[in-house]
Formats: structure tokens, sequence, C-alpha cells
């Protein structure tokens, strides 16, 4: 029997199932310290200034929030994403602690009344990734999106993170799938 290649589209949806489900086993049952503790020395790592994207955690994604206010406190300058359109790359508001948030697209919060900054350090939320450093997120090719025209812009460092459990053989891929530089999890750093 020969192997007929399934399609991109209906692998990704298939692998995008299974991961959430993955995903939902994890949270709450993985102690987050150890991540949050690798992910602050990750981003402290960083040579000179930088500004971080983060991001508010939904569904069952790990947060990175306890890291950002860690290093917000520090005078790292943070921000969240914000979406702007189905098919524009992401666009990110500065964010401290103390902000006041609404929630936006996708049920998201973001800083309310905040001034845009361009990253060049972004914390990415994943559902899936591979020792390839290929992530998956929710469909809408946001972060490949957003990756790629900050890359084009300027130097860019991304920083997956998520439960080491999400780990799975090989993600299914096309090309305008961005690979990540690092993944950090609560057991281990990948790097490309
Ligand atoms: N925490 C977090 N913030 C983020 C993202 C993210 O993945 N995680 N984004 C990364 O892009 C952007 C928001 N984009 C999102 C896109 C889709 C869904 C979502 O839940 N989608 C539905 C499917 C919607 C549909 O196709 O009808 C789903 O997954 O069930 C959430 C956020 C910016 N902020
Ligand atoms: N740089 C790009 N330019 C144009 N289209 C793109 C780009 N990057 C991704 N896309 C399109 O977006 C669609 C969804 O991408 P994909 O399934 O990889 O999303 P995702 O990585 O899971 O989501 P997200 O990045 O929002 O978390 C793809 O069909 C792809 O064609």
């Amino acid at each position: 029997m020969t192997d007929v290649p399934i399609p991109i589209k209906e692998a990704k949806t298939a692998c995008r199932k299974r991961a959430f489900a993955d995903r939902a086993s994890l949270h709450g049952q993985v102690s987050p310290e150890a991540a949050t503790a690798a992910l602050v020395r990750q981003l402290k790592e960083m040579p000179g200034p930088s500004i971080i994207a983060g991001y508010m955690p939904i569904r069952t994604e790990i947060s990175p929030l306890p890291a950002l206010e860690a290093l917000s406190r520090e005078g790292h300058v943070v921000c969240m994403p914000q979406v702007v359109g189905p098919a524009a790359p992401l666009r990110f508001l500065q964010w401290s602690p103390e902000a006041e948030m609404v929630e936006a697209e996708f049920g998201v919060a973001i800083p309310k009344d905040a001034g845009e900054v361009v990253p060049d350090v972004l914390v990415v939320p994943l559902l899936a990734f591979d020792t390839d450093l290929y992530r998956m997120g929710y469909g809408g090719g946001f972060y490949d999106r957003t990756i790629e025209k900050l890359g084009r812009e300027g130097r860019i460092t991304t920083i997956g993170f998520a439960y080491d459990g999400q780990r799975i053989e090989a993600v299914p891929h096309e090309p305008t799938d961005q690979q990540l530089d690092v993944i950090v999890t609560e057991r281990e750093i990948y790097h490309a």
C-alpha cells in the first residue's frame, strides 16, 4: 500500500484537535514554577534592552504572567498583542501589572488606552510544538504573519512557552509557518 499524503489543512485540523485535548490534561496538573523561572532567565539573557511581547493567557495556555510581572517590575518594557484584522499582523500595546484591561477580539484582554510599541522579543503561545521548533496555534496565522513582518523590519527573537507535554513528533507545516528560535518548558529549553 502506498501512503497517500494527508492535505495540510486536514492534517493541521486533526493535530489541533488532539493538541487541545492534550494541553487541557496538562493544565492544572503541571506546576508552572520551573517554566516561569526558565522564561525569566531566558528573557534576562537577551542582549541589551528589549521590548518583550507576552500574551494574556486564554483557554489552557500556560501563563507567562508571573514572569512578565517580575520583568516589568524590574524595568523591562512589556506589551501584549492585539488583533486588528483577520489577515493583518498583530499589533502590540504597552502593558504593566497595573494596566487596566478590556476584552477584545477572540475573548483576549488588551491594555486599555495603551500606546503601541514594536517588540524585539516575542513570547509566543502554542497548542503543540516539535523539536524542529515548529508550532501550531489556533489557526489564524496571526503569529506567522507577525513574525514574518517583524523579522523583515528588524531583529526579532521568538520564544515559545509551553508545557513539555505539548511536544509532539512533528507539527504539520506549510511554507508560511515560522520556526521559533527557542521553546521554554518546565523541563527543557529547546534551541534550533
Ligand atoms: N493568549 C493568546 N492571546 C493571543 C493569541 C493567542 O493565541 N493566545 N493570538 C494568536 O493568534 C491572538 C488572538 N487570536 C486568536 C485567534 C483565535 C482564537 C480562538 O480561540 N479561535 C477559535 C476558533 C475560531 C474560529 O475559527 O471560529 C478556536 O480555537 O476554537 C483565539 C485567539 C492574539 N492574542
Ligand atoms: N506571512 C503570511 N502571509 C500570508 N498568509 C499567511 C502568513 N502566515 C500564515 N498565513 C496563513 O494563515 C493561515 C493559518 O495559519 P496556521 O494554520 O499556521 O495558523 P497558526 O500558526 O496555527 O495560528 P496563530 O499563528 O494565529 O497562532 C494559513 O493558511 C496561512 O496560509
